[in-house]
């Protein structure tokens, strides 16, 4: 039975009706008012270290196959957050706002054992959307950078969505690299108005140390499977042993076990609370911190006045579509302040090529997912000389026209 009622149905169903002439953009997709979500994409980067504890973790242990199952076991504890968190919060899936060129998501964790954990969030390319992100914590040399982008399709009442891009954790005291790929997931529940994501496929998490771990997901199939279920196993890149699977639902619990025998449960949940992130008033905001653009947005939405969302949000639409005429005019793009795109990075492209011949050689499959670094218009990385050019304030100026630029245009 739909979880709809009344209005909501009719709506839901033309709106099921128009996601069938889909054309794979989703921001471009009108959902009904009550799907839509006041939170941008550019905040979802966030979701990588809800759990700073977990993420500081690999960086104080001594053994490096112990810090490999550390790096997996932060990974899928990040898992819950990503995808189910707003099921779990706001009774389904919603539909996020699609953020502008150059809107950034600033913030940071505070927790007494890790300490300061920062976040920087912009979005890099408006079409397609791209987010690129780096979350670094200084006291244990732990840094994560990395970008994403979606590209979705419409099948049997399911949209699919294969994710585009990679995720670097550095480990700066071990001199380790680990490249970690981005699962496919597609949305259930459509049909009955209560969206909900489950992921599927595989992905891997390649180490220089010379761990290797595939991650097969899956829901609740025809076999009877639970949903949001997960199966990982880590390997050693030398002896090709199995060495540690972790497995169970990502939404609830997992078990490590060494082979054969268990070593650990860890469960997401009050066991387990999530660090709450920390971000400037909006009053202190940048122009471009997407609390402060989206704050009409978001007031209209919830009070559930959805022409006063459209109105306030085609402001800003007719705003950006402004800037890039007139830099189209002027000959000028948009100057991204935290990340800068390059053809390639060598050692991505290294464990690209370590995780393809392990995969080949020892597990007798096809690589997958290897050619997403590729194929993307360019890598998303990290400028730390960009970074330090504004938090020293060296770039003050650019800054502060880049915030009066967008709100003139807003005006
Ligand atoms: C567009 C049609 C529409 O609005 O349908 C309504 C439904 C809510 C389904 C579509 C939206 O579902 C949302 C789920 C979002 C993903 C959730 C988590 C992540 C992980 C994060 O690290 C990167 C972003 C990503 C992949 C989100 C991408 C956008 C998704 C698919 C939203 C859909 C518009």
């Amino acid at each position: 039975a739909s979880a709809l009622t009344g209005s909501a149905k009719s709506t839901w169903a033309s709106f099921l009706k128009s996601i069938a002439s889909f054309n794979g953009d989703l921001a471009s997709m009108t959902a009904p008012p009550f799907i839509l979500s006041k939170t941008s994409l550019v905040e979802y980067s966030a979701y990588w270290t809800e759990h700073p504890k977990l993420f500081v973790a690999p960086a104080k242990e001594q053994d490096p196959e112990k810090r490999a199952l550390l790096v997996l076991k932060w990974f899928l504890s990040t898992l819950k957050q990503q995808y189910s968190s707003r099921s779990e919060k706001l009774g389904s899936e919603k539909k996020p706002l699609n953020p502008f060129l150059g809107e950034l998501f600033l913030g940071h964790w505070e927790d007494e054992e890790a300490g300061r954990t920062e976040l920087i969030s912009e979005q890099v390319s408006h079409h397609p959307p791209v987010t690129a992100y780096s979350i670094f914590n200084e006291k244990h040399g732990v840094k994560l950078q990395g970008y994403n982008g979606q590209k979705a399709g419409f099948a049997s009442m399911t949209i699919n969505v294969k994710q585009v891009g990679i995720a670097r954790l550095r480990l700066e005291k071990w001199d380790e690299e680990y490249l970690i790929t981005l699962p496919a997931l597609h949305i259930e529940g459509l049909v009955y108005g209560s969206p909900f994501v489950e992921l599927e496929k595989s992905t891997i998490i390649q180490s220089s140390s010379g761990f290797f771990a595939k991650i097969d997901y899956s829901g609740k199939g025809w076999v009877g499977g639970k949903s949001n279920s997960v199966s990982a196993e880590l390997y050693d890149n030398k002896t090709g042993k199995l060495l540690y699977t972790i497995s169970g639902q990502w939404t609830k619990e997992l078990v490590v076990k060494k082979v054969k025998t268990e070593v650990e449960r860890f469960e997401h949940g009050e066991k387990n609370p999530t660090t709450g992130l920390t971000i400037k008033p909006i009053e202190e905001q940048d122009p471009l911190e997407s609390r402060r653009a989206w704050a009409k947005v978001g007031a209209a939405i919830d009070k559930g006045d959805y022409d006063e969302t459209g109105i306030e949000k085609s402001k800003i639409e007719n705003a950006q579509r402004n800037l890039r005429k007139k830099e189209k005019e002027e000959g000028t793009t948009w100057e991204r302040r935290y990340f800068s795109a390059v053809d390639k990075v060598d050692d991505v492209d290294a464990l690209v090529e370590r995780a393809g011949k392990f995969m080949k050689g020892v597990l007798g499959i096809t690589p997958f997912c290897m050619d997403e670094p590729a194929k993307t218009n360019g890598v998303w990385v990290f400028d730390t000389k960009k970074y330090e050019d504004v938090v020293s304030g060296r770039k003050a100026e650019e800054v502060r026209r880049a915030g009066e630029t967008v709100l003139e245009a807003t005006e």
